[in-house]
């Protein structure tokens, strides 16, 4: 039995979490949840899993959900940084399921891989921002990094077990690989008429033709940063160098990402768009459950199509894939900037195509610092913040 906490409970990633729990009662065990504010979801949750712990970083939303569970409840709730530290390191914890979005699931998803505990990592920009650091940390502490991210865990699936026992310093060329190529939809607007994609709206960005997810993922995907962040994700799990990463676009989504080898073989991991089976094949890894998924209709899907992706449509993926180029800096701050800018699109306060030119601008501002700590990124990310901030008013 496996004590699991979940970390972003209340999201896409973690109703997913759940429902492939539910589906093997047997192997693990709801410990702790974790959200920000959502009360009445984690309440519900609370009342259906019985988790020792359930812990909310608002203060208040804290108070609320201690207020509301019924009397007697086996729930501890739970706030502060402390506390979520405590969570995750607790002794009682085996898996963590890192699944916060942005640069705030970044201290606790570090902290359990510091840990040692075993790790499946859904928030891709905790590695955006300390890709190296973490990679290291989890190296060092014996830490167990699973990739749920689809892509990623697809291609964790192609490589040869010795590189996946390898993850962040495996020799991929020393395995016979020569490329691997990080397959994505295109999102929403990969045929819309390039004029008209400044007026599209917050509805039409997270309206994904293949996948259900949170609202700054799913405009991620409509810019195609999404590809970028994880192109920058691929570089710190996989070690790449810079030509063995390509990013092939396939509408479908049926394939989640390849592996080519030098003798021009090249693996794929296929299913159908439905983020349990990677959450699934992490849970279980290296064994297999059943993950609630409905096998793959070959006959329904037909087609299989790819293009090359077109930058001056998506101008985020090859801010991503330069600031891959040029380092840790480079990335943290543009991560920062493209949460903000996503943020201010959906609330209204910017167009679509506004978010690349933010991006674009603090990305020309980088700060002299170096990154030595979780400290030093998270002061870098702030002001990045600020930039990203500044040129937002700028624009109004
Ligand atoms: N959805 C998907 O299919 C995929 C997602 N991912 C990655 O997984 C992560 C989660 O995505 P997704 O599930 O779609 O996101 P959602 O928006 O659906 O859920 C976000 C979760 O994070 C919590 N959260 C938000 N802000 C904070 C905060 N400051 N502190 C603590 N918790 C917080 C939310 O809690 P609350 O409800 O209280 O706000 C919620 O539980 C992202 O990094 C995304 O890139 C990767 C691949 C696929
Ligand atoms: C499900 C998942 O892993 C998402 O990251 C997905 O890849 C988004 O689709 P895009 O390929 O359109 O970015
Ligand atoms: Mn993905």
């Amino acid at each position: 039995m496996q004590n699991m906490v979940i970390l972003g409970a209340t999201g896409s990633i973690g109703a997913s979490t759940l429902s492939v729990m539910a589906n093997n009662p047997a192997e693990f065990h709801v410990y702790g949840l974790v959200a920000n504010a959502s009360v009445d979801k984690m309440l519900a949750l609370c009342i259906t899993y019985q988790p020792e712990y359930a812990h909310m970083v608002d203060e208040s939303a804290a108070m609320q959900l201690k207020a509301l569970l019924p009397q007697g409840s086996v729930t501890q709730v739970t706030t502060g940084a402390e506390a979520l530290n405590a969570l995750v390191t607790d002794a009682n914890t085996d898996t963590v399921m890192a699944a916060i979005v942005g640069a705030a699931g970044l201290v606790p998803t570090f902290d359990a891989v510091k840990a040692g505990k075993r790790v499946l990592l859904a928030n891709k920009e905790a590695l955006v921002m300390s890709g190296e650091l973490f990679m290291h940390t989890a190296r060092a502490s014996g830490a167990t990094v699973l990739p749920v991210d689809s892509e990623h865990n697809a291609i964790f699936q192609c490589l040869p077990t010795n590189a996946q026992a390898q993850l962040g310093y495996c020799d991929l060329a020393a395995s016979g690989i020569a490329h691997i190529l990080l397959t994505g939809s295109g999102g929403p607007f990969l045929q819309t008429d390039l004029s008209t994609l400044s007026a599209m709206t917050p509805t039409q960005a997270c309206n994904h033709p293949n996948w259900s997810m949170g609202p700054k993922i799913s405009v991620d995907s409509a810019t195609m940063m999404n590809k970028g962040l994880e192109f920058i994700e691929a570089r710190w799990l996989f070690n790449t160098q810079a030509d063995q990463l390509k990013v092939v676009i396939h509408p479908q989504s049926v394939i989640h990402s390849m592996v080519q080898y030098r003798d021009g073989s090249v693996i794929a991991q296929m299913g159908n768009p439905d983020m349990r089976t990677p959450i699934a094949h992490c849970m279980s890894y290296p064994q297999r459950i059943n993950a609630g998924v409905e096998p793959l209709d070959f006959f329904k899907v037909g087609q299989l199509s790819f293009c090359e992706p077109d930058f001056s449509r998506f101008p985020c993926l090859r801010l991503a894939m330069q600031a891959c180029e040029h380092g840790q800096e480079a990335t943290t701050v543009l991560n920062a900037a493209n949460e903000i800018a996503v943020e201010a699109f959906l609330n209204g306060q910017i167009r679509f195509t506004d978010i690349a030119d933010i991006n674009a601008r603090c990305l020309d501002s980088i700060p002299q610092t170096c990154l030595a700590s979780i400290g030093d990124i998270l002061q870098l990310d702030g002001q990045a913040r600020m930039t990203a901030m500044s040129a937002i008013k700028a624009l109004n």
